[in-house]
């Protein structure tokens, strides 16, 4: 079975698009899809983290209005013109743009596709449906760049660590050798269209023989490491082992050598290299750091972001106290059965009336990341400072 957070079937000749996106609230003990219809389906399922990912929400949000402008196209209720649907195709996008603040990949997707139908209207003897389909091809691209970009930075992360870690020259000369990597929150096939980023890098490890262990945090409120990337490790039976985030500092320190990066993820690198990531990524690097592990955030240029100079710029998103407060899962039995056909119980977990702070993010200054790797390379520092000029001049 091939994990996907989104399933979606272009538009045949007689019916519209179609998606579905996997609720990853439920995960990992129910599987169940969800059709998304619409724009305001996909900014609820975004909004409600049963979708999430810097680029899997940019992907579901364009294909979404991908589904509702096929739909509209099918039924004959597109709007009579080609400006009318470049404007219904704008309004859409800054729609969707609100479902959540930090992660740059949306608002990205958001003006390169606003671009594609302003220059579809554009075109000489453009009409509404020649603006939609131009928007629905763009659109479904994306799906599939995602996944070819994926595969490169994990052959690009790989190399680097092989070439430039104790551990990684160790293992490639001699494989009794180990090399381990930590990761944190989840950026595989369930944050992407597929293959991942951070754990991408683990997977392209791990496909060259170079990995003996991924070790994952739990991710703490959401648990994005317990429930998906510890499923998506077992799933591709990757020997892994789950740690609680507090447990990260004690395994920098036991593991030494043989634990040769810890490998992230992110939502939004500023044109410095402070980088925005699941919150908790920042202790990571500076434990990292302290006992001079190399520290790597894995990301498509898509989650480059120039117009924002650096990491004080980034709004972070806040979100709801009970997210902290309580945990939600199936019971277990007293024999350890875990009930999944049943309803999930809601635990409280902490003192009622306590105040919650709850940021979904931190920023990790450019300081203390030794390499940001793309798509088309990896990035890393000269003279103490990231310059991203180039990659984005170089071919995918
Ligand atoms: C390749 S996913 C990037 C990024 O998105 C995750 O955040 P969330 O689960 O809140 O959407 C996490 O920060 C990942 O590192």
């Amino acid at each position: 079975m091939v994990l996907q957070a989104i399933q979606y079937e272009p538009a045949s000749a007689s019916s519209p698009p179609a998606l579905r996106i996997l609720d990853q609230l439920l995960l990992p003990h129910r599987t169940v899809y969800e059709a998304i219809a619409g724009c305001q389906e996909a900014h609820a399922a975004i909004k409600q983290m049963k979708v999430r990912g810097a680029p899997a929400i940019a992907i579901v949000a364009a294909l979404a209005l991908a589904v509702e402008i096929g739909a509209a196209a099918v039924a004959g209720k597109l709007p009579s013109s080609a400006d009318e649907v470049k404007e219904r195709i704008g309004d859409r996008l800054d729609y969707l743009k609100t479902s959540r603040p930090t992660a740059v990949n949306l608002g990205d997707a958001v003006g390169k596709l606003k671009v594609v139908a302003k220059k579809a209207a554009l075109q000489s003897g453009a009409t509404a449906e020649s603006v939609a389909q131009a928007y629905i091809e763009a659109a479904e691209r994306m799906l599939v760049d995602d996944v070819s970009d994926n595969k490169a930075i994990g052959e690009h992360g790989a190399r680097w660590i092989e070439e430039n870690t104790a551990a990684g020259r160790q293992r490639k000369a001699d494989k009794s050798h180990a090399l381990q990597v930590l990761t944190h929150c989840n950026t595989g096939s369930l944050a992407t269209a597929g293959y991942g980023t951070a754990l991408g890098v683990i997977r392209s490890l791990r496909a060259a023989d170079m990995l003996t262990r991924a070790y994952c945090t739990e991710t703490r409120p959401y648990n994005q490491g317990s429930r998906l990337t510890a499923y998506e490790l077992v799933h591709d039976a990757i020997p892994a082992t789950l740690i609680t985030d507090s447990m990260a500092c004690a395994l920098l320190a036991r593991e030494g050598d043989g634990l040769a990066a810890v490998v992230v993820g992110a939502d939004r690198v500023a044109a410095n290299g402070d980088t925005a990531n699941k919150i908790g990524t920042y202790s990571l690097a500076v434990l990292a750091r302290h006992h001079g592990v190399k520290f790597l955030v894995a990301a498509p240029r898509t989650t480059i972001d120039l117009t924002t100079a650096s990491g004080n710029d980034i709004v972070i998103e806040e979100r709801a106290p009970e997210e902290v407060t309580r945990i939600k899962g199936p019971k277990v039995t007293a024999e350890g059965k875990i009930q999944v056909d049943e309803a999930a119980e809601i635990i409280s977990i902490a003192a009622t009336g306590i105040d919650v702070w709850n940021p979904a993010f931190d920023v990790t200054p450019a300081e203390l990341i030794d390499g940001i790797i793309t798509e088309v390379g990896v990035v890393e520092k000269v003279d103490g400072r990231f310059d991203f000029g180039t990659i984005f001049q170089r071919p995918s």
